[in-house]
């Protein structure tokens, strides 16, 4: 693991696998770290360098005072690229990270050689309900909150089957600091990329969890429906997090886009 300073943000990075593949940034959710990707990444990593980092208000990066923008979030991923002079890479983002990984495409398309949104939408949730859990938030931490996001992330036979890894995610959603959590609730408040994803150039993979609640899948399909060429699977048994749910149908999935995209 690293960190760099970038934005004036301390942000924690760590990349896997050859230096010298080609790449894949991941780019992770709201009340997450870095590590939900671990099984995602051991399944890519001796074909492609991994790169993943703790968006600012997580993890162990820096959680400045909020609110934060889905514009802050994409130029701290642009400055970590430049930092590791990275010029081109596929994009892999889940939820608030397939967000900035749309609003990255969007911005600078020639640094994206292929894009997976994975449980995101061009808009999620509405402008009411995030001022709600900024709130809730801000009164009482993430504590109030956790059981209604743990039934959101993963489906019933996940959490009546593995109730010790529900802890544990339970764990690290309870860990994320309030300020930086609330600070990414009003990222994915003002976010609003219905009207400009039309004008996305990039090779587009779209994934849902059939189980997802928090960003259900037709919500996800219709911002596929909405990029030109996107193509939109489901994963079968998951909810909102599949990297820790079904990680290996996801890097089944990531890996057959970036090879009928040359990006191997
Ligand atoms: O996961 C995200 O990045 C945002 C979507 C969300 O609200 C997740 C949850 O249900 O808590």
């Amino acid at each position: 693991m690293a960190f760099a300073l970038l934005n004036h943000q301390v942000i924690h990075w760590t990349s896997v696998g050859p230096t010298d593949a080609p790449a894949i940034v991941l780019v992770n959710s709201l009340g997450t770290d870095f590590r939900i990707w671990d099984d995602v990444a051991a399944r890519l990593r001796d074909r492609w360098h991994i790169v993943l980092h703790d968006k600012r208000g997580h993890g162990l990066s820096d959680a400045p005072a909020g609110p934060y923008s889905i514009d802050d979030h994409t130029d701290d991923l642009l400055a970590l690229a430049g930092h590791l002079k990275l010029d081109r890479f596929a994009l892999v983002g889940l939820s608030i990270g397939g967000l900035i990984a749309q609003n990255l495409a969007l911005r600078a398309p020639e640094r994206v050689a292929a894009l997976v949104l994975a449980d995101t939408a061009a808009r999620i949730g509405t402008t009411e309900g995030w001022n709600a859990r900024i709130d809730a938030v801000r009164s009482g931490g993430l504590a109030p909150i956790a059981d209604a996001v743990m039934e959101r992330w993963f489906t019933p036979s996940f959490r009546a089957a593995r109730p010790v890894e529900l802890a544990g995610w339970r764990n690290l959603l309870l860990r994320t600091p309030p300020e930086g959590y609330g600070g990414s609730c009003a990222a994915l408040r003002d976010a609003d990329l219905t009207g400009r994803v039309g004008a996305l150039s990039v090779p587009t993979l779209v994934v849902a969890g059939d189980q997802d609640l928090s960003t259900p899948p037709d919500l996800v399909r219709a911002t596929a429906d909405r990029i030109r060429g996107a193509r939109f699977e489901t994963i079968a048994s998951c909810g909102h997090i599949p990297p820790v749910e079904q990680p290996a149908a996801l890097a089944a999935l990531i890996a057959r886009h970036l090879e009928e995209n040359g990006h191997v």
